[in-house]
């Protein structure tokens, strides 16, 4: 290590010391945090399934960068890379529609030997995996409704599909002793204004009661909804609103998940988490950053994220809290977009940590909210740079922009190949 890199964290360690908090043991807990890197990132959500089809769902991606992943090989090679310049150990979140196998099948047929590489890929790397089922970019979501379709044949497809996406949940996680979160996210919804708003959320709960009538074991795989206001095609109305997932989700004892593009644009997720923590076990995030809409842009250090980081730290939810990311950029290197994406988000949760948030409670205790603020705002000039360079230096990766020139370096000899 550098010798200035270990003399500016120790003077950074004197300063926050000076307010109770204890830096080393702060990164002690920073490093037991998983963030649950989103795999289709790396190929703007094609997967490998049905390489024809075109991205449907009401989501999109934009942009034409070369280099995107074109087969299970080349998505791991780019992962590995990504997760070589981030520090700490992590989780790979995985869509059903990239399954790796040259067999032929559908999305209902899917079972857990069609992940058995990406099994064995996650063993060799100490990592962990998350799954979702893939309710779009099929002829059977071709009009926009999956899991609460008039047809029940139709239904039946997706309620089939979920089903078998929560017994390769249960195999990710038996087979690598991590608990993997499986996230149901359906894009259901109308672009103009229903008639019935409640015939399709009936039939929305009457699949998801049947999803769940097969018992999976929590430790191996827990569910998660996940809800939404909006999407392309489905701007007056979506079936999962968050109302409709809190009510399945409390009542059924499913993790609500919460993406930071689906609410009203100054609804903050951050805000969310305390009154959840009080009704619910766990929590699944997808931090994402929305620009005026859902647009899946790269997440950076906003007042969001930051709050996001801190939320979690001064409720003691880090062990509550699955945080999963949810981006697809395809204007910017998708590899740079991952290292950026997740770097951001284990800062924010190291500025959570080097809160003097007992300190801070206690003056909002006394009523001294001048106190407050003074110190709040003092706290955003804190050295945490010097103990995020430190950070990556003791773990091995690239400190501050240093990873910009490997990521160039793989471009050059990999990507750009392509
Ligand atoms: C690809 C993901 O499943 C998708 O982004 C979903 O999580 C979502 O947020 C849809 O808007
Ligand atoms: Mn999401």
């Amino acid at each position: 290590m550098h010798p200035d890199i270990e003399s500016n964290y120790e003077q950074a360690k004197k300063l926050y010391k000076k307010h109770g908090i204890d830096v080393d043991q702060a990164l002690n807990k920073l490093e037991d945090i998983k963030i649950s890197m989103h795999c289709w990132q790396g190929d703007d959500v094609k997967g490998f399934l049905f390489r024809d089809q075109a991205l449907t769902g009401g989501i999109s991606v934009t942009g034409n960068y070369p280099g995107a992943a074109r087969t299970p090989e080349e998505l791991r090679s780019d992962l590995e890379k990504a997760l070589s310049l981030i520090p700490g150990k992590h989780k790979v979140n995985l869509h059903a529609i990239y399954a790796d196998t040259t067999e032929k099948v559908d999305l209902n047929e899917l079972e857990p030997k069609h992940f058995q590489k990406w099994v064995e890929w996650a063993k060799e790397q100490g990592l962990g995996l998350d799954f979702n089922p893939t309710c779009f970019s099929h002829d059977n979501s071709k009009d926009g409704f999956t899991l609460s379709h008039p047809d029940p044949e139709i239904r039946q497809f997706w309620i089939d599909h979920c089903i078998a996406s929560r017994k390769i949940g249960a195999y990710f996680g038996e087979e690598l002793g991590q608990t993997c979160v499986t996230n149901i996210w359906v894009p259901d919804g109308y672009k103009d204004i229903p008639v019935d708003q409640l015939a399709p959320r009936k039939r929305l709960k009457e699949s998801l009661d049947e999803i769940f009538t097969v018992e999976i074991n929590p430790k191996h795989n827990l569910d998660a909804l996940e809800s939404k206001l909006f999407g392309l095609g489905s701007e007056a109305y979506v079936v999962g609103s968050h109302e409709f997932y809190m009510g399945y989700g409390l009542l059924n004892n499913k993790l609500i998940c919460l993406d930071a593009g689906h609410f009203h644009p100054t609804e903050s997720i951050a805000g969310k988490l305390s009154s959840l923590s009080l009704f619910s076990e766990e929590i699944l995030l997808h931090v994402s950053r929305p620009i005026r809409w859902d647009s899946d842009h790269v997440v950076i250090m906003d007042d969001e994220l930051m709050a996001i980081g801190r939320e979690i730290v001064r409720n003691d939810l880090v062990d509550r809290v699955h945080i999963g990311l949810d981006f697809f950029d395809a204007s910017i290197n998708r590899v740079a977009a991952w290292v950026i994406g997740t770097r951001n988000t284990i800062k924010a949760l190291l500025r959570g940590f080097l809160e003097p948030t007992e300190l801070l409670k206690q003056a909002e205790l006394e009523g001294d909210y001048t106190t407050r603020l003074a110190l709040m705002e003092e706290f955003k000039s804190y050295p945490f740079g010097a103990v995020w360079d430190y950070y990556c230096a003791k773990l091995g990766v690239p400190v501050r922009e240093e990873w910009l020139e490997e990521v160039k370096g793989y471009e050059k000899e990999v990507l750009l190949l392509r």
